[in-house]
């Protein structure tokens, strides 16, 4: 069984079809690329993808458990994690809260217990800085744990939001545009640490980027979205060589 299925999966705003009869499959473990111009309707899918909208049709299915209909909390807790285009950080928190806040809602307090700082609290306080300090740390950020995370470089910044999103323990993450407006060194260092997490966490990825040399070098499979419509799918080598992909991407 894979791990996300997408059948037949569509929204409609008024008269615009944002996404129509979208299929996907997603084997758990792999790294997959949501690629197309802009306003082919990518985001939108991510966001049917978390519940922030309901589809007009079609059906989603995370480990064969059909996940249209909940909330986005719900779904995180099902297992779907994300970061957004623009960065969406805690920016008066430090660092390590930042991360911190997305292992609490991982975490069930007891009221009482927390209300009242019993033993049981500051146990599991003392977890979470290491859980905190431990995600941290395979991002390269824990010499940062203190820092506001608004006054981290906007490459590291990046790095938080996944950090972050990982904190949450999903099966599948979902980066929309994790490379925008990083230079290429900050890209390069980013497919690096994509790819790390992919094993230490053993978490599947989709992601969607327009940066062709990210998508290439470390996306195993592609679907192509175009006027919402799926144009194609394949292999990197087979999708970014398609007369139909070129045609699309130079009509931008
Ligand atoms: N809430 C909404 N209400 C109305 N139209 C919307 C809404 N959200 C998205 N759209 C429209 O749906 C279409 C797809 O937008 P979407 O943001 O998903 O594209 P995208 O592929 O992510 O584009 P980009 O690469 O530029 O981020 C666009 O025409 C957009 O204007």
């Amino acid at each position: 069984m894979a791990l996300l299925e997408v059948k037949n999966l569509g929204i409609s705003f008024g008269g615009l079809r944002a996404v129509d009869n979208l299929n996907m499959t997603i084997e758990e473990g792999s790294l997959v690329g949501l690629i197309g111009p802009n306003g082919a309707g990518k985001t939108t899918a991510f966001n049917l993808l978390t519940g922030v909208y309901q589809p007009t049709d079609g059906t989603i299915s995370l480990n064969g458990e059909k996940i249209v209909g909940k909330k986005p909390a719900e779904i995180c807790q099902s297992g779907i994690a994300r970061t957004f285009q623009n960065i969406r950080l805690f920016s008066k928190m430090s660092v390590k809260d930042n991360v911190k806040v997305a292992l609490h809602n991982q975490i069930t307090y007891r009221l009482a217990e927390s209300m009242l700082h019993l033993p049981g609290y500051f146990k599991r306080e003392k977890e979470m800085d290491e859980r905190a300090g431990d995600i941290l740390r395979v991002f390269d950020l824990e010499q940062f744990s203190e820092t506001l995370a608004s006054n981290l470089p906007y490459g590291k910044q990046r790095k938080l939001e996944i950090a972050r999103a990982l904190a949450t323990n999903p099966k599948l993450l979902l980066l929309d545009e994790p490379a925008a407006g990083m230079n290429p060194n900050e890209t390069a260092e980013l497919m690096e640490t994509i790819e790390l997490i992919r094993k230490q966490f053993q978490v599947t990825i989709l992601l969607i980027e327009h940066d062709m040399k990210l998508v290439a070098g470390i996306c195993e499979y592609l679907y192509v979205l175009n006027f919402g419509t799926e144009l194609a799918n394949g292999t990197p080598e087979e999708v970014l060589n398609d007369p139909r992909v070129i045609t699309a991407y130079l009509g931008e």
